[in-house]
């Protein structure tokens, strides 16, 4: 059984429609991705299925179980994690007062904490500074550390690259195999940095117009000399 089931999935906002029946799966322990053009309804879609936009139809099950009209901190209580685009921490507090914000309010055991700064020691060796002073790349870990909190078995993450430099790209691209590895399923929205990041994906699925297209694996798509033309509308560099 795959750990998400997206059926049939309808939202928009007010009296448009932007996702349009929708149904995919992924898996866990593997990356899948979500790549399309601007518009395409990619952040709308992943929002509907963390309970951050109402459904309209559809089905969302995760491990088999359904989510339908469940709002988003119940979701995240049952394994669904979700990183927004907008890098959203507080930026006033503290990187260990952001944490504990989570821990907190979804209250869980203070050591959560010390596992999520082994996998970011940067976030572990700057706890007291304040967040709002952190770099792109560290807010960007920050916000994904703040997620893992739950130890979600599906981690939503949209765009997570994007508008990061080159090297902090590549060593936050490791930790999420890491956080694959350990059988995570990882959802991705893709924007920047595919060549870099179909190769790692088992199942990548193409958005337009609030549809989903097609469906292939990463590396089977950068093999496609059409591909960079139709989503994304520029070629695409090796890597
Ligand atoms: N809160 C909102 N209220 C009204 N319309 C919205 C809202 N959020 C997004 N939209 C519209 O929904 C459509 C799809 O937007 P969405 O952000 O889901 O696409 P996307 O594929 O993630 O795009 P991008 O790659 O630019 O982030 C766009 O036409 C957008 O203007």
């Amino acid at each position: 059984m795959p750990l998400l089931e997206v059926e049939n999935l309808t939202s928009g906002y007010g009296r448009n429609n932007i996702i349009h029946g929708i149904s995919f799966a992924a898996d866990e322990g593997s990356i899948t991705a979500i790549i399309g053009p601007n518009g395409a309804g990619k952040t709308t879609l992943v929002q509907t299925i963390a309970g951050v936009v109402d459904a309209r139809g559809g089905s969302v099950k995760l491990g088999g179980e359904p989510l339908d009209g469940m709002p988003a901190r119940e979701r995240a209580r049952r394994g669904l994690g979700y990183t927004p685009q907008l890098r959203n921490v507080f930026g006033a507090l503290s990187v260990e007062d952001n944490l504990e914000v989570v821990t907190r309010a979804m209250r869980l055991p203070h050591d959560r904490v010390d596992e999520v700064f082994e996998l970011f020691p940067i976030l572990a060796e700057r706890r007291k500074q304040r967040s709002g002073t952190l770099s792109g790349g560290q807010r960007q870990q920050l916000a994904i550390a703040s997620s893992l909190l739950m130890r979600p078995r599906l981690l939503i993450l949209d765009e997570p690259t994007t508008g990061l430099a080159p090297q902090i790209v590549d060593s936050l691209i490791k930790q999420i195999c890491v956080i694959e590895r350990s059988g995570t399923g990882v959802l991705w929205v893709i924007e920047e940095h595919p060549s870099q990041i179909l190769p790692l994906c088992g199942r990548v699925f193409l958005m337009e117009s609030g549809q989903i297209h097609h469906e292939a694996n990463g590396p089977q798509l950068l093999a496609d000399p059409g591909f960079a033309e139709m989503f994304l509308g520029a070629r695409i560099p090796q890597a």
